[in-house]
C-alpha cells in the first residue's frame, strides 16, 4: 500500500506537486495519468525517497522510504530504463544489486528468467541492448527483492506489441498475487487494458481517483446506438421523450439522454422492430481527452 498525504513539491517558483493525496491499494493495478509536466514522475520520485517533499508525506506499507531497512525487499521501481551502466552485463548489474541488498544469488537467475532474458543475453554488455531488453532488465531489478510494492514510470515506452502484452500480463499477475502495482503510461489503450484503478493528475493536483470502469462510465455520457428497419419512425418519439438524436453512419440513431431500456419500451409502444440496441461505452482515451478539454487545470498544463 502507498499512502500519499497532502504532498507538495516546489522547485523554486514551480509547484510540481500541489497538495496531492491518494492511496494505492494492493491486489490491483493502479494507473497514474496526467499530461506532460503534471507531476507524475516527481510524485514517483517522492514516493521512492529520491527527492524530499516541500510538505506532506508518503508512506509505503506504513513507513517512509528512508525508514525501510531493506528497501528493495519492500518496493521495486523502474524509473529510467536507460539508467544502467552500459559496460556491465545484465547479469552483473542485477547481481551487484543483489549483493548490495543481501539478496541471494539464485534470485538473480530467477528474475532474469522471469523477464525473459536468457543466460546468453544476460551475460552480454547492456550497451548493445534494445529498448525492450533494457525495460526487461529494469523490471528484473525491480522484482529482485520480491517486493510487495512496484512503481513503474512508463514501463511500456518504446516496446513492440509483444513486449507491451508481456508487461500487461506481468503487471496483472503481480497484482493478482496481492502486490501493489502503480504505473504511469501515455498509451491510453494500453492503460485501459492493464489498470483496474486510476489516479489522474493535472498541474500537480488530483483530478480523479476511481476504478477504471467507474471513471469511464461516469464520463461516458450514456449514448446508445439504435438500429431498426424503419428507424425513421423512432426519431420523433425519442425526441419527445427528451432524448438527443443524431444519425449514425449505419442508418440508425445515436441516442443521448435515454437509456436502452426506455428506448426499447418506446420502440415497442410504436411498433418498431429493433435490429440493434447497444449502449456505447467510451474508450479511456475519449474520456480522458474530454476531461482534458473540460478541466482548466489540465488544459493549462497541456498547452504549456
Ligand atoms: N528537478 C526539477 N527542477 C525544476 N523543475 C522540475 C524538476 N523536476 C520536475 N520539474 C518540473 O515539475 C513539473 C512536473 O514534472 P514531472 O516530470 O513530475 O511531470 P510528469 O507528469 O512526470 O511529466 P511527463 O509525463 O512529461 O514525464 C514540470 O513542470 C517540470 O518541469
Amino acid at each position: 500500500m502507498i499512502d500519499v498525504h497532502e504532498l507538495t513539491k516546489r522547485y523554486g517558483p514551480k509547484t510540481a506537486v500541489d497538495g496531492l493525496s491518494f492511496t494505492v491499494r494492493p491486489g490491483r493495478v493502479t494507473g497514474f495519468l496526467g499530461p506532460n509536466g503534471a507531476g507524475k514522475s516527481t510524485t514517483m520520485r517522492l514516493i521512492l525517497g529520491l527527492d524530499s517533499p516541500t510538505s506532506g508525506s508518503v508512506l509505503i506499507g506504513g513507513r517512509t522510504y528512508r525508514e525501510l531497512a531493506a528497501p528493495l525487499r519492500v518496493v521495486g521501481s523502474l524509473l529510467d530504463a536507460k539508467g544502467v551502466h552500459g559496460g556491465r552485463s545484465a547479469y552483473h548489474h542485477v547481481a551487484g544489486l543483489a549483493a548490495g541488498n543481501g539478496i541471494p544469488r539464485r534470485r538473480v537467475d530467477e528474475v532474469l528468467a522471469l523477464v525473459g532474458l536468457d543466460p546468453g543475453t544476460a551475460r552480454k554488455r547492456t550497451r548493445g541492448f534494445s529498448l525492450g531488453m533494457g525495460q526487461r532488465l529494469g523490471i528484473a531489478a525491480a522484482l529482485l527483492g520480491d517486493p510487495a510494492v512496484l512503481i513503474l514510470d512508463e514501463p511500456v515506452n518504446g516496446l513492440d506489441t509483444e513486449g507491451i502484452r508481456w508487461i500487461r500480463e506481468l503487471m496483472k499477475s503481480l497484482a493478482a498475487q496481492g502486490r501493489t502495482v502503480f504505473l504511469s503510461s501515455h498509451l491510453m489503450s494500453e492503460m485501459e487494458l492493464t489498470a483496474d484503478h486510476l489516479i489522474v493528475v493535472g498541474r500537480g493536483r488530483l483530478l480523479a481517483d476511481a476504478p477504471m470502469r467507474e471513471f469511464i462510465e461516469s464520463h461516458s455520457g450514456g449514448r446508445t446506438l439504435v438500429r431498426a428497419a424503419d428507424a425513421a419512425r423512432l426519431r420523433e418519439p425519442l425526441e419527445r421523450a427528451g432524448a438527443r438524436v443524431t444519425p449514425d453512419t449505419g442508418g440508425g440513431w445515436l441516442v443521448d439522454g435515454l437509456d436502452a431500456g426506455a428506448i426499447g419500451e418506446l420502440a415497442r409502444a410504436h411498433d418498431v422492430a429493433l435490429r440493434e440496441l447497444t449502449p456505447l461505452r467510451s474508450s479511456l482515451e475519449e474520456v480522458y481527452t474530454a476531461m482534458a478539454g473540460a478541466s482548466a487545470e489540465y488544459r493549462a498544463e497541456a498547452v504549456r
